[in-house]
């Protein structure tokens, strides 16, 4: 087996509210260089660790993450809409292999996913359906979130399963890193915000255009300098990045749910997505970082890092 990974931050803001053309560009050539790396590479099977944003999971069951023997997206902020191309016998053999190495797995025999996911999909692969995938969903916003230990286990225990199965896979991780987005919280919510994040009853065209807009507003806002969420924290953000470079995962079993969020904004646990990856591709064996790209983007409101990785 070879395997390889990419993370790749997610921003729905990416095209609607644009930050400096020099930005863009230095991004697109980081995302560039990610899917050649991808094509270099070749996977015969992508691991795709994605958030969701109260578009498929919610609170009436929130699971801390859940592997998906098949998914379907839902388009959200114009990202890909329709089935993806779900490999369901590698899925439910990854499945069984995290389970045999004790790790407690939820799955769906039907995940609706949002741009979390579809976004790598369509930025590296040309389309969410291209490519052979299993998607793992990670919480990263529903509190209470679990220890961020138990997110490398789940990486690593998904790592080793992956080594059975004799193909070359790619680990993708969608996400983070520092960003606060206006997400709604249950703790306090009005009772109709409440009933949406516990039932997840679709919202109606109008409804959706109008959340759609509140972020829209409120990466303006960012890149108009007068946001009052928390700021992008680089230093947290190249922290991170140090420690996957080197390969020094174990540091994050220290970490706080509360710190993190204190650190990096109410999305910063968007950052699972990263551990989950890198944890899967060290537990295949070393691996060396081929290319590390970020920059603050306010205008997406993100800490926008692109990052590839070999095994050796
Ligand atoms: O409100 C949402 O659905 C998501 C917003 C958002 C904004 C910026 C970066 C992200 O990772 C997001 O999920
Ligand atoms: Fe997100």
């Amino acid at each position: 087996m070879t395997a390889a990974a990419v993370g790749l931050s997610h921003s729905p803001l990416i095209g609607k509210v644009d930050p400096a053309p020099d930005t863009v560009q230095r991004v697109d050539q980081a995302v560039a260089r990610a899917r050649a790396f991808v094509r270099g590479f070749g996977p015969e099977l992508v691991v795709l660790f994605a958030p969701d944003h109260y578009n498929g999971f919610f609170y009436k069951e929130m699971p801390p993450f859940c592997l998906a023997t098949a998914a379907h997206a839902i388009g959200d902020f114009g990202s890909g809409e329709g089935p993806l191309s779900v490999d369901g016998r590698s899925a439910r053999s990854l499945a069984e292999g995290v389970l045999d190495r004790g790790v407690d797995l939820t799955i769906s025999a039907r995940m609706t996913v949002d741009h979390g996911f579809a976004q790598p999909l369509d930025v590296l692969f040309g389309g969410i359906d291209r490519v052979p995938v299993v998607p793992v969903f990670i919480n990263g916003v529903a509190t209470p979130l679990g220890p961020v230990r138990r997110i490398r286990a789940l990486g690593a225990a998904i790592g080793a399963a992956a080594a059975d199965l004799d193909k070359r896979v790619l680990f993708v991780a969608s996400g983070g890193l520092s960003h606060d987005p206006p997400v709604p919280v249950l703790d306090g919510a009005p009772p109709r915000v409440a009933d949406a994040l516990i039932d997840g009853a679709a919202p109606t065209a109008e409804q959706r255009a109008r959340s759609e807009q509140r972020v829209v507003q409120a990466g303006r806002d960012y890149a108009a300098g007068t946001s009052t969420r928390l700021p992008i924290n680089p230093a947290w953000d190249n922290h991170l990045l140090d420690l996957i470079e080197v390969g020094d995962l174990a540091t994050v079993d220290s970490w706080t749910v509360d710190w993190m969020a204190a650190e990096g904004g109410g999305s910063a646990h968007e950052v699972r997505t990263w551990i989950a990856a890198f944890a899967a591709l060290a537990a295949t064996g070393p691996y060396t970082l081929e290319s590390r790209f970020y920059e603050p983007v306010p205008a997406w409101i993100a800490g926008f890092a692109v990052a590839t990785a070999q095994g050796r």
